[in-house]
């Protein structure tokens, strides 16, 4: 998809959060860095109008994101940083399923959809779960089965191994390399940029590195020291 921002910026009562940014994003592989409170979940909010800009405009394929929002949502997702927001339902598969319901397809292949997920998250014994008893990084991955069975064109993670051990951390890592789909990935988890096309670095707001991943990974590095 193609991800243009026209001069977006964002304030929150009066105080600039992100400096006008211009720029396209084509990539199928794109990772968003920065230190804390640097604007990366702002600017990628913005993509599918859970922020709104308070000027400029954000196109995805042409579509403008505040006229459109569900147009444009029904081609982006997005996995938030605290899953419990994203978990409506009591019961896990139902909750994964609900993203499905829309869709016409039969109840035994929403079924079957549902249960190849989990199992490609290697979370299968967690289909029958309460949501609320879960832990965050089970949470984690049953907030990505919720979103990959609805197969978006973009997928837009905050932070999506920011809970996980080292074992469902590499799982996420390795689901998320073998995705077909266009993936924006917010991350300080760098290992997971290897063989990204595009890294954006923010900084107090302002889009300050734009590059291969080693270029603004050494910037970044630098910032940070
Ligand atoms: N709804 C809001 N109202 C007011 N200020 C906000 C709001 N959302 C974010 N901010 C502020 O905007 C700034 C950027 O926040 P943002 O969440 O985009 O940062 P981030 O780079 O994603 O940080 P982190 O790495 O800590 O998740 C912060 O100073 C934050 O306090």
């Amino acid at each position: 998809m193609d991800i243009r921002f026209e001069d977006a910026e964002v304030r929150f009562a009066g105080r600039t959060v992100l400096l006008p940014v211009r720029l396209d994003l084509t990539e199928r592989r794109i990772g968003i860095i920065g230190l804390n409170g640097s604007g990366k979940t702002t600017f990628a909010r913005l993509i599918n109008g859970l922020v709104r800009p308070s000027k400029g405009r954000i196109l995805v394929d042409g579509l403008d994101v505040t006229a459109e929002p569900d147009a444009v949502r029904r081609q982006v997702g997005y996995i938030f940083q605290n899953p419990q927001n994203q978990i409506i339902l009591p019961i896990v598969r139902d909750d994964i399923a609900l993203g499905l319901k829309n869709s016409r397809l039969p109840k035994g292949e929403i079924e079957f959809r549902v249960q190849a997920m989990l199992e490609r998250l290697s979370i299968g014994e967690l289909g029958g779960r309460r949501a609320h008893e879960l832990s965050g990084g089970e949470l984690q991955l049953a907030a990505l089965a919720a979103i990959l069975v609805t197969e978006p064109r973009l997928l837009i993670l905050d932070e999506p191994t920011n809970q996980l051990d080292l074992r469902n951390r590499n799982r996420v890592l390795q689901t998320i390399t073998s995705l077909p789909q266009q993936l924006i990935v917010i991350t300080h988890d760098l290992g997971l940029l290897d063989g990204f096309d595009r890294v954006l670095l923010f900084d107090q707001g302002r889009l300050v590195g734009d590059g291969v991943p080693a270029d603004v990974i050494a910037q970044y590095e630098a910032l940070a020291a």
